[in-house]
């Protein structure tokens, strides 16, 4: 596995521009996630990295070694696209074989046995392999291209979205098996996604990237935690950061400069109305929402709305008055800048 460095990487298509002078370095055996919404440049980046895109300015190392000219498959690194990318007609046992019967890295018949079987344990395909590639559901087709992926041991793990195409419940399991998979092999591996719960939970570090610019980079606490702007804010946490300008609920240790403050759910304390609230203000119910394992609840704190989380059996109901109180928020000055937080924000 190898260190990933990127430097000044600019790419772009006419006048738009998909990555701006991106610079990052991937530490070996790291999961970076590349976090944004569509259009960020998340997907071209992993193109630069892999030599499918050629770069405008900038260079990229692999494990050292300058291959910003390199072809594709001179850089050592395996791609997995969002949509399963498989040979119809051959058996998952023979897709999963494919990469290592290549002729430039043609490995013994008992050597690939051994490597394709225990891929297919790991991916829990095992009892498919002599199934025809179309003969899958679309989750099994999925694990396939990962494994076509992880029989090799390239230098770098490119992923793009490789589980958007899956249902809840698959991505979940998988999220859980690709992270545990990495962590057995020490892997490198770059992850495009805009889930952030992906990010969340998979990655050694986020970069947050925002028109193709790399607005932050972090490990996953310290994005959710110490955001640098209100854009980096707001990629992460459900329900969403409030952002509230100032004045809107007192609030002690705020920077002069600050404009807005961001309250996540956990910066926000209910109580009922009228109970003797020192720095709160009040607010009225708009809606509870009821989503299985959260349960969102919708104020109307003067001309500004905001969600939070309650307790599933709080009793509360649309139209009741309550009192919100901010627990050390994060502010953002005029720009949406992050400036100084009050000290002990962070639990
Ligand atoms: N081959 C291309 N030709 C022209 N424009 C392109 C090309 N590839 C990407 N772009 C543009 O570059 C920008 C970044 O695209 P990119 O696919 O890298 O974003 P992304 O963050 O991966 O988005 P998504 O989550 O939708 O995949 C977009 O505005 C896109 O339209």
């Amino acid at each position: 596995m190898a260190e990933v460095a990127l430097h000044g990487v600019t790419r772009a298509f006419g006048d738009t521009v998909a990555v701006d002078d991106l610079s990052l370095t991937v530490g070996d055996g790291e999961f970076v996630v590349l976090l944004g919404p569509t259009g960020a440049g998340k997907t071209t980046t992993l193109r630069c990295v892999a030599g499918i895109e050629p770069l405008d300015r900038g260079s990229v190392s692999i494990g050292g070694r300058d291959v910003t000219k390199a072809s594709p498959a001179e850089r050592d690194v395996t791609f997995v696209f969002q949509q399963y990318s498989l040979y119809p007609h051959l058996t998952v046992y023979d897709n999963l074989a494919f990469p290592l019967r290549s002729p430039a890295r043609r490995r013994p018949e008992a050597e690939i046995a051994e490597r394709v079987r225990a891929v297919a344990t790991m991916l829990r395909i095992d009892a498919k392999l002599g199934n025809k590639a179309t003969r899958l559901s679309g989750g099994e087709m999925q694990r396939v291209a990962i494994g076509r992926a992880l029989v090799r041991t390239p230098s770098v793990y490119l992923m793009d979205e490789p589980l958007s195409s899956l249902d809840a419940k698959l991505r979940a399991d998988l999220r859980l098996e690709l992270k545990r998979i990495q962590q057995d092999l020490g892997a490198t591996l770059i992850y495009v996604t805009h889930d952030q719960i992906e990010a969340m939970t998979m990655a050694t570090r986020i970069g947050v990237m925002d028109r193709g610019r790399l607005v932050q980079f972090g490990t996953p606490r310290e994005i959710y935690e110490d955001p640098a702007d209100v854009y980096v804010a707001t990629r992460l946490g459900t329900p969403r950061i409030n952002l509230l300008p100032m004045g809107a609920l007192p609030v002690g240790g705020a920077p002069a400069a600050a404009a807005w403050m961001g309250l996540r759910t956990e910066h926000v304390e209910i109580r009922p109305a009228g109970a003797a609230a020192a720095a709160g203000a009040d607010a009225t119910v708009e809606r509870v929402e009821r989503l299985g394992d959260q349960t969102h609840l919708h104020l109307a704190l003067g001309a500004e709305k905001m969600v939070t989380l309650t307790d599933a059996h709080a009793p509360l109901a649309r139209g009741d008055r309550v009192t919100v109180a901010a627990r050390a928020p994060l502010f953002f000055d005029r720009d949406g800048r992050r400036i100084g937080a009050v000290r002990g924000a962070r639990a």
